[in-house]
């Protein structure tokens, strides 16, 4: 019998995704043998300190690719979320599952929606898009850095140290802990991260006979538009640590894609839409990236101009 095996992080949340993933496999392939390979990363190490001081996201990928490399394991299973905008040569997505909610999640022992937090409400996180965003919205209120995986996360909200945290809804949902969702924070008010939501399988382009296996898995759908954001959030910075959103969404059969990019120090914001051919993804990414840089968005994200 053939056998795959999954390489995936050691968290609640990145075991649940990878056995989400193992199961869709062996449905597709009755017969297949699918175990999992569950590795400690160097960024699961460091989750206390700043990801984007010591190699940002990519750390989170680094052992799984290493593990496919030395043939340890057959694939690896991510957040798309976590996933820097360029692979490692030699690797490549093999499959992007059917997204899950998109959005982020307000969650509060006493208040049921942003609008609710009274003034100087101390809030938790520590992405940059979530904490510009916050600011936009309520300059009033005190943000203070949240790390951690999602139960830790929640364990220091219950503790008493935040009002209120923020955590992405398809985390929460996975894990069965949808009860925490005070409120849902979405367009046109807030926008989520790029390809928020999307679990991706990454496999070795040697390999073509592995990649092949997870072909069924793949949502088309979903795969058009986390390549129009993964494509908006590329042209701009290429990292997943700076206050950058992306959301493509079909309007009947054309693709609909807005990016917003935020600025800690001046607490501004821009935003822009476009809509495009399904097709062309990427063209429709870059379109949108061309409109944010033309309302100055390279200044804000303090790249070389
Ligand atoms: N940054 C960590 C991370 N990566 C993916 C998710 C949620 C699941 C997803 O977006 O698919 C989370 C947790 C969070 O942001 O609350």
């Amino acid at each position: 019998m053939q056998t795959i095996r999954l390489a995936t992080r050691e968290s609640a949340l990145a075991l649940w995704q990878t056995n989400h993933v193992a199961a869709l496999l062996r449905a597709a392939h009755p017969g297949l043998n699918v175990e999992l390979v569950p590795m400690t990363t160097r960024g699961d190490q460091v989750l206390d300190v700043s990801l984007a001081k010591i190699g940002g996201k990519g750390l989170f990928l680094k052992e799984l690719e290493v593990a496919m490399l030395e043939g340890r394991a057959d694939a690896a299973v991510h957040s798309l979320k976590d996933v820097p905008m360029e692979l490692e040569d030699g690797f490549a997505l093999a499959a992007v599952l059917r997204r899950d909610n998109p959005f982020d999640a307000f969650i509060s022992g006493a208040y049921a929606s942003l609008d609710e937090l009274p003034p100087g409400a101390v809030v938790g996180t520590s992405s940059q898009r979530r904490q510009v965003q916050l600011r936009q919205l309520r300059p009033d209120l005190v943000i203070k850095d949240l790390r951690g995986n999602i139960n830790t996360r929640l364990a220091k909200s219950a503790a008493g140290e935040f009002d209120a945290i923020i955590l992405a809804c398809a985390g929460l949902e996975r894990l069965g802990l949808q009860a925490h969702i005070r409120s849902v924070l979405a367009p046109d008010t807030w926008w989520p991260a790029v390809a928020q939501g999307a679990i991706a399988v990454e496999t070795l382009d040697a390999r073509p006979e592995v990649s092949a296996l997870f072909v069924p898995l793949n949502c088309k759908e979903t795969e058009i538009r986390v390549r129009a954001e993964r494509a908006l959030n590329r042209q701009l910075h290429g990292s997943c640590q700076v206050p950058v959103a992306a959301y493509a969404e079909f309007v009947e059969d054309r693709l609909r894609l807005t990016g917003w990019v935020g600025e800690a120090s001046e607490n501004t914001s821009i935003s822009a839409q476009g809509t495009g051919d399904a097709e062309h993804p990427e063209a429709l990414g870059e379109f949108v990236a061309e409109k944010l840089f033309a309302r100055g968005a390279a200044a804000m994200l303090k790249l070389p101009q």
